[in-house]
C-alpha cells in the first residue's frame, strides 16, 4: 500500500454509511485513483469509504461501550442494519447501508443540520460498465437474492473483496459539520437516532399540504360531479354547477347494506384456504409477507353469485337506478376505513410506515397514507381493497350496465358498443386476479402507505368512475360499423399484449432474476444488489406497461364515439395518472438506484411513448 494516512490492517473507526455512528473497522486496501479506503467491519460487510469517514480509534477510546461495537454486534436501542442483513439473510450490504439511511434519519424539525450531514450516495463501484458489458446476463451475481450469501462470504474471508460499495456525500460541506462530531457526542446524538421516528425528509407528493386539502375535497366532488353528469342527455363540464338532488336521496340503508354485503362476501374468499400464498417483495425489515392470491377464484364464485341472483329474480338493474346511492355507501366505507387505517398506523412501528408516507403533516399522510402492509393477522387491507371488492365489482356494475341498456332501449341483447366495453374491461380485470401475484410488484404495494388515496381509489373512484363508458351507452347509443369495430378490437389486443408481456417480463425478472426465460435479457446492476432491465419491453421504454395500458384505454372509450367527452373522462384521467405516476416512479428509483438509476435514464431516453415521450 502507498504512504497514506491509514495502512493495511490498521484499526480505525469508519463511520456506517447514512448515520454518524462510527464503527470498529479494518482497513484492507487504498485505492489511489478513487483516493477510497476499503474497509471491514466486524460483522464483515465491506464498504469503501473516504477518508474523511475514517477517525483515529484512539479518539474513541475513553467512551467506547458501544461504539467500539460492530454494526452487527449492537443492541436493538437502535436496530442495526447488519444484524437485519443476518436475520433476512437476503439483502446485500449496501441494502443495508441504504435502510441505515432510510430508518435512521431523524426528523428534519428535529435536528436539520444533523439530516444534512447524513446525506450520502451509494454507488456501486462498477457502475461505469457499460451496459452492453453485461449483455451475457450477468444479473445472477448481482441479485439481492444471491447477497445474503456473499455478506457471510465476506465474514468466512474477510481478505476476499466483495459487495463493495462508495460512500460520498451529496454536498461537501457537509464533511466539515461531520468531521467536528467529537466522539463524546455520538453517543447522544445515537440515542436520538435510536429515538427519532420513521420521518424520512421527502419531497412531498400530491401537491404537499395544500395539495392534500384539495384531493380530499376534489376527488369525491369529482365523482359526485360526474356521476350526476352520465344521467343527463348532454353531459357536459359546462354544466356547472350541476343540479344537486335533495340531500336524503344520498342515503340509502338498502344500497348500504348491499355494498357491505359484497364487502363481506369478498373478504369471505378472500380468507378461503383456497389458492395460492404467494410471498411479497422483501421490505425494509427483510420480511416478506404472504398473501393469498385467489383472486382469480373470488370472482369466478362472484360470476356465480350474480347468475344465481338473476336467477333468483333480482333486478340487477337496481344497481344503474341507486349509482349515486351505492357510491355514497361506498364512499363512507372507504371514509371510516382511511381513519382506522390512520388511527391503526399511530401506534405502528416505525419500520412499517411507506418511505415519505410519514411527512408529519396530519392532512397529508391521512391522504397518503403511513402505513404500508396494515394488516388484521395475515388479512392484507391494501393488497385486498386494490384487487376484490372494486376491481370485482366494476365487472359486476358493468353487467348490470348492460342488462340496463337491454331495459330501457328495448333490445334483445346489449349493443355492441356495450358488448365491447364489457368484454374489453372484463379481460382487464380477470387477467388482473389471473396474475395477481404480479400486483406484489407494483408501485402501490411496494412503497405507498395505504391511506385515503388508495382506500378511496379501490372503492369509489375504481368501482364508479371506471364504469362510466358502460353506464354512458345505456342512455347514449353508439352504433359502431364493422371496421371500427375491427380497429377497436386490434387496438384492444395490441395494447393487451404490451401490457400483459412487459409487466409479466418486469414480475418474473423480480421474482427470479436468473429465470433461464430471461437469460437473454441485458441488464444493469445497482447498488442495492437488484439489477434494472435493459432490454426487451423495459429496453424500448421506461414504463412499457403504461403505453399498453393507454392503448388499452383508448380501446375503452373509442366505443362511445366523440359526441361527448364523458365518456373519454377515463383516457384524460389515465393520462395524467400515468404521467405523475412515471414522475413519482423516477423519483423513487432514482433515490434507490442512485447513477445506476441515470444510466439506466441515459440507455432508455424515452418514459412511456417512443420517441415522443
Ligand atoms: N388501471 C389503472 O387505473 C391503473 C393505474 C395505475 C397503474 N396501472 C397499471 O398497473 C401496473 C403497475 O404499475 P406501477 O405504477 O405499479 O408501475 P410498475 O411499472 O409496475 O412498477 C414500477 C417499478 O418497477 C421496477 N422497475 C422499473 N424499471 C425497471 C426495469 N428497467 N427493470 C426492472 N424493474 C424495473 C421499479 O421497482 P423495483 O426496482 O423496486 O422493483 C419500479 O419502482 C401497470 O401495468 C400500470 O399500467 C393501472
Ligand atoms: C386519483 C386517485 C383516487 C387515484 C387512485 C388510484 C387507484 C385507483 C389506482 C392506483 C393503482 C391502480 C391499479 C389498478 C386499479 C386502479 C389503481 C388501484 C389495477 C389493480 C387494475 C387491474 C390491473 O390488472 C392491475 C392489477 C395491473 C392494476 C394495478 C394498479
Amino acid at each position: 500500500m502507498p504512504s497514506v494516512k491509514y495502512q493495511r490492517g490498521d484499526m480505525v473507526m469508519g463511520r456506517w454509511p447514512g448515520s454518524s455512528l462510527y464503527y470498529e473497522v479494518k482497513v484492507l486496501s487504498f485505492d489511489a485513483k478513487s483516493q477510497l479506503y476499503t474497509v471491514i467491519y466486524k460483522d464483515g460487510t465491506e464498504l469503501e469509504l473516504r477518508e474523511q469517514d475514517i477517525k483515529n480509534a484512539a479518539g474513541f477510546q475513553t467512551r467506547s461501550r458501544s461504539r467500539s461495537r460492530s454494526p452487527g454486534r449492537r443492541r436493538s436501542r437502535s436496530r442495526s442494519p447488519a444484524r437485519t442483513t443476518r436475520r433476512t439473510s437476503s439483502r446485500t450490504a449496501a441494502a443495508v447501508a441504504a435502510a441505515a439511511i432510510t430508518e435512521n434519519a431523524p426528523s428534519s424539525r428535529r435536528d436539520a443540520r444533523l439530516k444534512e450531514a447524513l446525506e450520502v450516495r451509494l454507488s456501486p463501484l462498477d457502475q461505469t460498465i457499460p451496459a452492453e458489458n453485461n449483455s451475457n446476463n450477468k444479473h445472477e451475481q448481482k441479485e439481492e437474492n444471491n447477497t445474503a450469501n456473499k455478506v457471510n462470504e465476506v465474514e468466512a474471508e474477510p481478505e476476499k473483496n466483495q459487495s463493495r460499495y462508495n460512500l460520498r456525500r451529496r454536498k461537501d460541506d457537509g464533511d466539515a459539520k461531520q468531521a467536528e462530531v467529537k466522539p463524546e457526542q455520538l453517543e447522544e446524538k445515537e440515542a436520538k437516532l435510536a429515538a427519532a421516528p420513521a420521518a424520512i425528509p421527502t419531497p412531498l407528493d400530491f401537491g404537499g399540504k395544500i395539495g392534500a386539502y384539495f384531493w380530499l375535497l376534489f376527488l369525491p366532488a369529482w365523482v359526485l360531479f360526474v356521476v350526476l353528469q352520465v344521467n343527463l342527455e348532454d353531459p357536459s363540464l359546462a354544466n356547472f354547477p350541476p343540479p344537486l338532488p335533495p340531500l336524503e336521496t344520498f342515503w340509502d340503508a338498502q344500497a348500504f347494506g348491499f355494498v357491505v354485503l359484497w364487502m363481506l362476501f369478498q373478504a369471505l374468499i378472500y380468507i378461503l384456504p383456497i389458492g395460492r400464498l404467494s410471498e411479497g417483495m422483501p421490505l425494509r425489515t427483510g420480511e416478506r409477507l404472504k398473501y393469498r392470491t385467489n383472486g382469480f377464484f373470488a370472482i369466478l364464485l362472484s360470476s356465480v353469485l350474480a347468475a344465481a341472483a338473476v336467477h333468483q329474480g333480482f333486478d340487477l338493474t337496481y344497481i344503474h337506478s341507486h349509482f349515486l346511492q351505492l357510491a355514497t355507501a361506498s364512499f363512507l366505507i372507504s371514509a371510516l376505513l382511511s381513519i382506522y387505517l390512520f388511527v391503526r398506523s399511530r401506534y405502528a412501528a416505525p419500520e412499517h410506515l411507506a418511505f415519505g408516507g410519514n411527512s408529519g403533516h396530519v392532512l397529508y399522510d391521512f391522504f397518503k397514507g403511513r402505513e404500508l402492509n396494515p394488516r388484521v393477522k395475515s388479512f392484507d387491507l391494501k393488497f385486498f381493497c386494490e384487487m376484490r371488492p372494486g376491481l370485482i365489482g366494476w365487472c359486476l356494475i358493468n353487467f348490470a350496465m348492460a342488462l340496463a341498456e337491454m331495459k330501457l332501449q328495448g333490445l334483445d341483447a346489449p349493443s355492441y358498443s356495450m358488448i365491447l366495453v364489457n368484454l374489453f374491461q372484463l379481460l382487464y380485470v380477470v387477467d388482473g386476479l389471473w396474475n395477481e401475484e404480479a400486483i406484489l410488484t407494483t408501485m402501490d404495494l411496494m412503497h405507498d402507505g395505504f391511506g385515503f388515496m388508495l382506500a378511496f381509489g379501490d372503492l369509489v373512484w375504481v368501482p364508479f368512475t371506471y364504469t362510466l363508458q358502460a353506464y354512458y351507452l345505456v342512455s347514449h347509443p353508439n352504433p359502431l360499423s364493422l371496421p371500427a369495430l375491427a380497429t377497436i378490437v386490434t387496438l384492444k389486443l395490441v395494447g393487451f399484449y404490451i401490457f400483459r408481456t412487459s409487466n409479466s417480463q418486469k414480475n418474473a425478472f423480480r421474482r427470479n432474476p436468473s429465470d433461464p426465460k430471461l437469460s437473454h435479457l441485458n441488464t444493469i446492476p445497482t447498488a442495492t444488489g437488484k439489477s434494472l432491465l435493459v432490454s426487451g419491453w423495459w429496453g424500448v421504454v421506461r414504463h412499457p406497461n403504461y403505453l399498453g395500458d393507454l392503448l388499452m384505454a383508448l380501446a375503452w372509450s373509442l366505443p362511445c364515439g366523440f359526441s361527448h367527452l364523458l365518456p373519454w373522462y377515463y383516457m384524460i384521467y389515465f393520462i395524467i395518472l400515468l404521467v405523475h405516476r412515471d414522475s413519482r416512479d423516477m423519483t423513487e428509483c432514482r433515490r434507490k438506484y442512485g447513477s445506476a438509476w441515470d444510466e439506466y435514464c441515459r440507455t432508455v431516453r424515452y418514459r412511456i411513448i417512443p420517441g415522443v415521450y
